[in-house]
This record gives C-alpha cells, structure tokens and sequence, in this order.
C-alpha cells in the first residue's frame, strides 16, 4: 500500500483533478490520496487557505464578508463545473461555511483554523466526488474519522502517539479513501491546523499509521534540486537524500517537503519519494535513511532570510556558572524561539526569527541582559540570512568547508557568522541578507558545477 499526497499546485483546478486521477488509475497501491487545498494556478494567483484567512480577517473585522465568500466558492464551483460534478456539492460547500462562521465567530483563532482546514476537506470531498463520477470506488475520511489526534494548538497542531494506531485500522476499508491534510482534531473537539504547508505532515502521519511501503509527494517539479530553483535556474536534481540531510535543507528553506514532515516517516522507516504530478515519468527524487556519499559529500544548499542575531560578550563568561541558561530564560519570558546559540570563550550569540524581535521587545531585552548579567557588551545584527551547506559526506571529506569560504572570497560576500556546531550534516554561515543570493549562487558553481569529483579527490 502507499500514500499518496497531492499538494495545492496538484489540485488547483479541474485538469490537475484529472491528472491525479490517472496518477491514482496507474498504481493500484495508491489507495490513501492525501490531498490539499486548491494551490496557484499560475504565479499570481492566490492560495485557497490565503483566500480563507482573508475571509477569516472580514469576519472577525465585522465587515461584510460576501466578496471574500465570493472568492472562495467560485474556486470549487470551476473545478466542480468543469468536471460536470452537482452542484449541490457547492451549495454544501456554502452552507457549511456559514455553519462554521456562524459557531466561531467570536473566537477569532479557532475560525481562522475551522476555514482554513475546510479548504483540505472541501477539495478532499470534490476529489472522492471526482473519483466516484468515474466509476471509482472511493471515500472521503475525515481527520476525525481516521484518527488524527493532535495537540489543542491553533495553527501549530502536534500529533499526539495515539493517532498511528487509530490510522492502521485505514488498511482494512476498501477503495480508494480521501484524506484531507492539513488539519487533525484535538481532545477537546476542536478542528486545529499544522503549520503553513502542513499537508505534507498528514501524508507522512498516514503513511506511518497505515506502515505503507512508500509515501509519495507529489508537487510541481520533477524532482528535489541541490539549490532552490527560483535562486539558480535549472540546478541539478537530487536523486536520494537521507532523511537527516532533508530535515536541514527542509528547516533552512527547501520549502518542497515540510521540516516537520520527517519525523513520522523516520520513526516507521518508510522512503520518500517526491514526484512531479505534471510529469509522473519522471523517476523523483527518494528520501531514505541511507545513501552512497562518497561521490557527493554535499547534497543541497538551502537558505532562509529574516534572521538577527544578539552578540553578547563578558570576560571570562566560560567561568561563569549558569550564565547561558540566565540569557535564555530572559529570551523565555518574552516568548522568543531561538534558532541557533554558536559561542566563544568569552562570547555567545543568539540567533533567532526577526519577526519576533520587534523594536520594544529588543528594548527591554536589552536592559534586562545589561543589568542582570553585567555583561561588557551587547549588539544586534538585523537583515541576516543563514544559508546551509547540507551533506552526510561532508565531515569526512576534506576540504569541503575551504570551498565555501574560497566561493565566498570570490564572490565579494562577507561571512557574518559561521557554525558548524554538533550536526554533523551541515555547515551554516550567516550572511546579510542583501547579499544572500549571491552567497547561493557562489556556492552552487563551486560544489556543483566545477567538476567537483576532480577537485575533491585533488585534495586527498
Ligand atoms: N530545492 C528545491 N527543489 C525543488 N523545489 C523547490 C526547492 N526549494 C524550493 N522549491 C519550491 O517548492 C515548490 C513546491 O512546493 P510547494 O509549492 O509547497 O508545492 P505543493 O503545492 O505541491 O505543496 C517548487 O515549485 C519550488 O519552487
Ligand atoms: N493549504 C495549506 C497546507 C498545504 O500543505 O498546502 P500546499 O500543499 O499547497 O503546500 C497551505 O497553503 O499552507
């Protein structure tokens, strides 16, 4: 058995509903389809769930919210219309949007994740319509139904261990079943929503629950690149990844393949194997536990902007008991995640999201390190992005690390920071972010297109 998760891209319209179902049509052991809302049909149109939560913003303003409704179900009524599906399947649509607005109105979070789960479960309803209209025999499961069990978290939802068994039960229904990602249901009752492309962790959740065989995902490229193809053009494919290299590249911006989607398939040993719904032919690219390395020490390069960075400095801060843990409780009272922590004997950095280091917090931050921790000095470095060198080969391979730095000399970019703490998978450098893909671009040519078997091997 596998399953098979469709994002946005692959559902957006009518003819994409037709190619998952020749997809589907092709394999007998898809029998679980995961799908997620209607994606972008081209560059500037907008998302499903960003349609919702622009309906969730006219609700809870108290404005009137018939253009954003507008929007919404016009969507659902050109594929329903242009796959000749009833239109009662809209008018059901309507009502249980209405349904769900008039129940939340007035909790502000839990209507923005009740509309922006039903963007799954309405397309996940069409797909299974769609299915049966072609004489399939086919489900629609709802989360609650399945067993997805997660955390009362609005839009940052956990699943809880008890779901996988609820899910294998999924192996003994027949036909083929229609999940909606996205969203699972808590104890409490309430719909709550996974992070922003969250599909992807319902399809691995599924495909642990069920111990399918292979989890396939499939988007709008043919395969996973070495570097983000709207930075170079055209880069060279990935054809295996482990799971820990796709883990860094996934957190540090390879936004094909949720971070947060690994960690099920992990645990359940299953492989990955991310296709192109445009073009099934293509043979992917396989996330496995394990890969021949010695060829490619380095597999990708990611990179994210809109970090910052506090440097601390104290004389003989090494001696100092508890002096880390004070600076991050302080960071802990304000609610801020950090990202990464590199130090020196008399120094530490923290490095964190910028979004969360507005100007008042940074205010208070720093008056409260200057007076309890008595330190020499204080700096924060804003506009800084992180870009990542990922490969399993590349702790025992020599010279990997002169490469980039060499890359970066050429190119003019200067390295703010450099960590290549206890991963023994990747190497991070902070650069400002105005010069972020130039960083990139540099480090694409000298890790993939010098001939670099040659170089590598000169080095030994
Ligand atoms: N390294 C990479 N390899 C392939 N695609 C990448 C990479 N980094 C970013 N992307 C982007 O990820 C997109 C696919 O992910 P996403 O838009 O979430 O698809 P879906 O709609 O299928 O969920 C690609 O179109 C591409 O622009
Ligand atoms: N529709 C949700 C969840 C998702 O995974 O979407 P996509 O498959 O289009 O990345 C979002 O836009 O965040």
């Amino acid at each position: 058995m596998k399953v098979a998760k469709f994002g946005g891209s692959s559902v957006a319209s009518a003819e994409k509903f037709q190619q998952v179902a020749k997809i589907i049509g092709a394999d007998p052991k898809r029998k679980i389809i995961v799908v997620s809302a209607p994606g972008k049909r081209f560059n500037e149109d907008t998302k499903m769930t960003d349609l919702l939560i622009q309906l969730t913003g006219a609700v809870v303003s108290g404005r009137t919210y018939e253009k954003e409704m507008k929007l919404v179900l016009n969507r659902y009524e050109e594929i329903a219309s242009q796959l000749s599906l009833k239109h009662t399947l809209i008018e059901q649509i309507e009502s249980s949007l209405n349904g769900l607005i008039q129940e939340y109105q007035h909790d502000s979070l839990r209507l923005a994740d009740a509309l922006k789960a039903s963007g799954e479960d309405n397309n996940a309803k069409l797909m299974a319509a769609y299915l049966n209209a072609l004489g399939k025999e086919a489900h629609y499961v709802s989360p609650k139904d399945a067993g997805i069990l997660v955390t009362d978290q609005p839009g940052m939802a956990r699943v809880l261990p008890e779901s996988y068994a609820l899910l294998e039960k999924l192996r003994e229904r027949s036909g083929i079943l229609v999940v909606p990602g996205f969203f699972g249901y808590s104890k409490q009752g309430n719909i709550v929503t996974f992070p922003r492309g969250g599909s992807d962790i319902t399809g691995s959740i599924v495909a642990a629950g069920v111990q399918a065989e292979l989890y396939e995902n499939f988007t709008d490229v043919d395969s996973i690149y070495c570097v983000n193809p709207t930075i170079v053009p055209n880069p060279k494919e990935i054809k295996d990844l482990t799971y820990r290299e796709m883990r860094e590249l996934a957190y540090s911006g390879f936004s094909v393949f949720h971070d947060e989607a690994l960690q099920p398939v992990v645990k359940a040993g299953i492989a990955v194997c991310v296709k192109n719904t445009n073009n099934p032919a293509a043979r992917g690219t396989y996330i496995v536990s394990e890969r021949n390395y010695n060829d490619m020490p380095v597999v990708g390069i990611a990179s994210d902007k809109g970090f910052c960075n506090i440097h601390v400095s104290k004389y003989l801060m090494n001696r100092e008991v508890g002096f880390g843990r004070k600076l991050l409780e302080i960071l802990e009272d304000e609610h801020i995640s950090y990202e990464h922590t590199p130090s020196g004997i008399d120094n530490i950095s923290v490095i964190m999201r910028e979004n969360q280091w507005t100007k008042e917090v940074e205010e208070r931050v720093i008056a409260r390190i200057q007076a309890e921790l008595e330190v020499d000095d204080i700096t924060v470095e804003r506009d800084l992005a992180l870009v990542m060198v990922v490969g399993e080969g590349m702790n025992s391979t020599v010279g990997v690390a002169a490469k980039a730095t060499n890359a970066f000399a050429r190119a003019g970019v200067n390295i703010e920071m450099i960590n290549q703490g206890s991963s023994e998978v990747s190497m991070m450098f902070g650069v400002k972010s105005a010069s972020h893909d130039k960083a990139v671009r540099a480090l694409y040519e000298v890790y993939f297109n010098e001939i670099f078997s040659i170089s590598y091997s000169n080095l030994h």
